[in-house]
């Protein structure tokens, strides 16, 4: 029997990284949490103990940090890209980088130069593959909690001796949406294509009557993919956030669709991916050692 050692790759996962950029009197803030991954040549170190190819992942944490003081961090995907060149064009051994970034946001307090409230739950990311000299780059958002209290449906589905939800034609909606989205091409504008797939989600989220989450997710997939031609691929994982109408009849009461219990758990999980079909190959924009 042979044992080798299968794919691998190692670095400083979740780095903490708050800039302070100053324009005069107005400060501008920047909230990340950075993490590296490298891979290469690295057997040395899993057969032998010999690190002499290991680029330790306190230095990996130190580059964050002082890429961030060297140029300003810029978009996300601007700074993973610097970063992951960096690993990859600077080290032998090490022949691709995964950059994974979080952006977490700040709302300037109305008025104030230096002064900023914490956005919320939802986090800008991206995760750039470097291979030799070739990139890609996969962003996306976590978290953003959307609902609808009307243009929802449900019904139609097979029913067994287990099955007892109710069929329903007005029914809260609501979700917390995590999207993930390939690009292709050159020249993108980062910012602007975020804020634009982001105002795409929300406003087919909100206009499309649903008669399924499943419906709802292939179409904030497909409107993204009309309008942004940068985009090869979407993917998508809502949880259904069930909102269960209460029986207030022991009360003598009517509900009206009008009183809900939000469940928090179980929840429905929806998952897929919309892609095109002349879409650039993917080459390693996915690619991830998700082992445990
Ligand atoms: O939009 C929905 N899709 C389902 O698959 C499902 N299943 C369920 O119980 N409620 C819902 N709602």
């Amino acid at each position: 029997m042979a044992i080798t050692l299968g794919p691998n790759q190692y670095g400083k996962a979740e780095v903490r990284l708050v800039t302070v950029q100053r324009e005069g009197t107005v400060h501008h803030l920047k909230d990340l949490t950075v993490s590296t991954s490298l891979r290469g040549d690295l057997a040395a170190t899993h057969l032998t103990g010999d690190n002499a190819d290991v680029v330790a992942t306190d230095t990996q944490k130190n580059t964050v940090y002082a890429f961030a003081k060297e140029a300003p961090v810029g978009e996300i995907e601007d700074f993973a890209l610097r970063l992951g060149r960096h690993f990859v064009g600077s080290f032998e051994h090490i022949t691709g980088a995964r950059i994974l970034i979080d952006e977490h946001g700040w709302n300037r307090i109305s008025g104030h130069d230096h002064a900023f409230s914490q956005a919320g739950s939802e986090k800008r990311t991206t995760a750039v593959t470097v291979q030799g000299d070739q990139a890609w780059v996969v962003s996306g958002l976590d978290d953003l909690v959307v609902l609808k209290s009307t243009g929802s449906e449900f019904h139609g589905f097979p029913r067994d001796e287990y099955t007892t939800l109710a069929e329903t034609n007005d029914r809260i909606l609501a979700t917390a949406v995590t999207a993930r989205w390939r690009y292709q091409g050159d020249g993108i504008d980062w910012a602007t294509s975020h804020a634009e797939v982001r105002r795409i989600l929300l406003e087919t989220f909100a206009d499309k009557h649903s008669l399924s989450l499943q419906q709802t997710l292939y179409a904030m997939g497909e409107a993204v993919l009309k309008e942004r031609e940068e985009v090869a691929e979407v993917r998508l994982s809502l949880p259904n956030k069930h909102h269960f109408l209460v029986d207030l009849s022991p009360f003598g009461l009517k509900n009206d669709n009008e009183v809900f219990y939000a469940a928090d758990r179980p929840y429905g999980l929806i998952e897929g991916v919309v892609l095109r079909d002349d879409a650039e190959d993917a080459g390693l924009a996915w690619h991830t050692l998700a082992a445990f």
